[in-house]
Order: structure tokens, then C-alpha cells, then sequence
């Protein structure tokens, strides 16, 4: 089993706090949805575990070794083609290269992997990142928004990779605005507030009846204001 254990984590840039004495522990075996206003910290939280950024408190990897991280907005090299750009994650990784496992993936992303990166879309470029990430096997995945941009059966793909992915002993951690697909999928769900980190336990209808009350509430004070 693979364990994440985050003791009283804090971080700022500058004078700006953005995670405050934060303490989650997540385990290997189910997914772990993160959710939070723009802003809240989510791509924050994941940096500080795959050490890109300085933090202050504790956090133990417990049998991760190795840790791929999908950002919300990753960077591509333009003049590189979707295959090479696989090979060099692999080899980044010092992992052998699985060409069946790859096209078996393919299949459902669709990737013209012998194309140069600058002609892929949005959702396509998405797809070459997460492609290269599964195919490393890292012990635990950080994904930032992986839904954003996908089409429809491209999501509902990944979430059955994910889902499968799971059983794999791999620890994931999803964060997404996407809340009806991330409660589908996750076994947790993390809200960031704040500064503040915790578990939520209400069902997915709950939790979307909640924000909608919220938002009913705001914009219609908003125009009887005006
Ligand atoms: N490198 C940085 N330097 C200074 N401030 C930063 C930096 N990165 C993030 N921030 C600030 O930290 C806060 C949290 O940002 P973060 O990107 O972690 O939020 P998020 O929850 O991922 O947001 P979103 O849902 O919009 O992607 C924001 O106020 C942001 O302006």
C-alpha cells in the first residue's frame, strides 16, 4: 500500500498564504478527488508533493518513488512528435518502452502520434500528457484539471483508465471543477477553503444542490441590487 501523510503544511508566496497547518492523509486503492474555488490552493497543494515548490511541514511518501504530475496548463515542446515526446518521459523515467501497452492506449485517445506537437489541440495535448504519464507508472499520479479540455468519450475514458489504475496500487490524487464526474470516480473528496483542507462526506447530489443554492442566492441579490 502506498500512503501520502501530510502534516501541518504550509505555504505562502511572498507575504501571500496560500495553505495554512494543512493535515490529509491519502492511501493507495481508491481515487482522491480535490476540489476548490479558483485560487484556493489545488495546484498548490500538488506542487509542494511533488516537491517543484519549497513548503513548510512534513509530507511522507510512504513506498512512492516515483511521481508524475499532469499540471493544469503543461508545456509542450512544439517540434516534437507525440511519439517522441513519449519516448523522452519514458526515458526520464528510466522506463522501457511498452509499444503494445501504448497503441492499446491509443486506441482510445486517438493520437496521431507521428504528428509534430505544435498540430495538436488543446484536449489533444492533454491526452499526449496523460498518455506519457500512464504509460511511466509512477506510484503516484497528481493530476490538475485532467478533464479540462478532453471531449466527452475521451473523459469517460479516463475515468475507467482511472478507475482500473486504482486497483494497480497507484495513489491518485484528481483535482477538477468538474464535480459531477470527479464524485463518480473518487472514493474522497478533499475541499480547499481558505487555506484550510478538509474531507467532505455528502453525496454528489448534496454537494452540486449546495453550490447551486449558493450561486441561486448570490446572483439573484446581485440583481435586486442593481
Ligand atoms: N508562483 C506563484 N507565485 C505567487 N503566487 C502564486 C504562485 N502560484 C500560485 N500563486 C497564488 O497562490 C494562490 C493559489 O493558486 P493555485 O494555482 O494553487 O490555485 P488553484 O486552486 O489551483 O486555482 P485554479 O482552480 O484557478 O487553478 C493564488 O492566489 C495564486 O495567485
Amino acid at each position: 500500500m502506498r500512503e501520502l501523510i501530510i502534516e501541518s503544511l504550509s505555504k505562502k508566496y511572498g507575504d501571500v498564504r496560500v495553505l495554512e497547518n494543512l493535515n490529509l492523509r491519502y492511501r493507495s486503492g481508491t481515487i482522491n478527488g480535490i476540489i476548490g474555488k479558483n485560487g484556493a490552493g489545488k495546484s498548490t497543494l500538488f506542487n509542494c508533493i511533488a516537491r517543484n515548490t519549497p513548503y513548510r511541514g512534513k509530507i511522507e511518501r510512504k513506498n512512492i518513488e516515483s511521481i508524475g504530475m499532469l499540471s493544469a496548463n503543461p508545456y509542450m515542446f512544439p517540434r516534437i512528435t507525440g511519439y517522441e515526446f513519449i519516448r523522452f518521459c519514458l526515458s526520464a523515467k528510466n522506463r522501457r518502452e511498452n509499444r503494445q501497452k501504448m497503441l492499446q492506449l491509443n486506441r482510445l485517445f486517438e493520437l496521431p502520434l507521428d504528428k509534430y506537437a505544435e498540430n495538436y489541440s488543446t484536449g489533444m495535448l492533454k491526452k499526449l500528457h496523460l498518455l506519457a504519464l500512464f504509460l511511466q507508472e509512477n506510484d503516484l499520479l497528481l493530476l490538475d484539471e485532467p478533464f479540462n479540455g478532453l471531449d466527452i468519450q475521451s473523459s469517460a475514458y479516463l475515468s475507467e483508465i482511472l478507475k482500473q489504475m486504482k486497483h494497480s496500487d497507484s495513489l491518485i490524487l484528481v483535482s477538477s471543477h468538474d464535480i459531477s464526474h470527479l464524485l463518480r470516480i473518487s472514493g474522497t473528496l478533499t475541499t480547499l477553503e481558505n487555506g484550510s483542507a478538509y474531507f467532505r462526506t455528502e453525496s454528489l447530489s448534496d454537494i452540486e444542490k449546495e453550490f447551486q443554492r449558493e450561486a441561486e442566492e448570490r446572483v439573484k441579490n446581485l440583481f435586486s441590487i442593481t
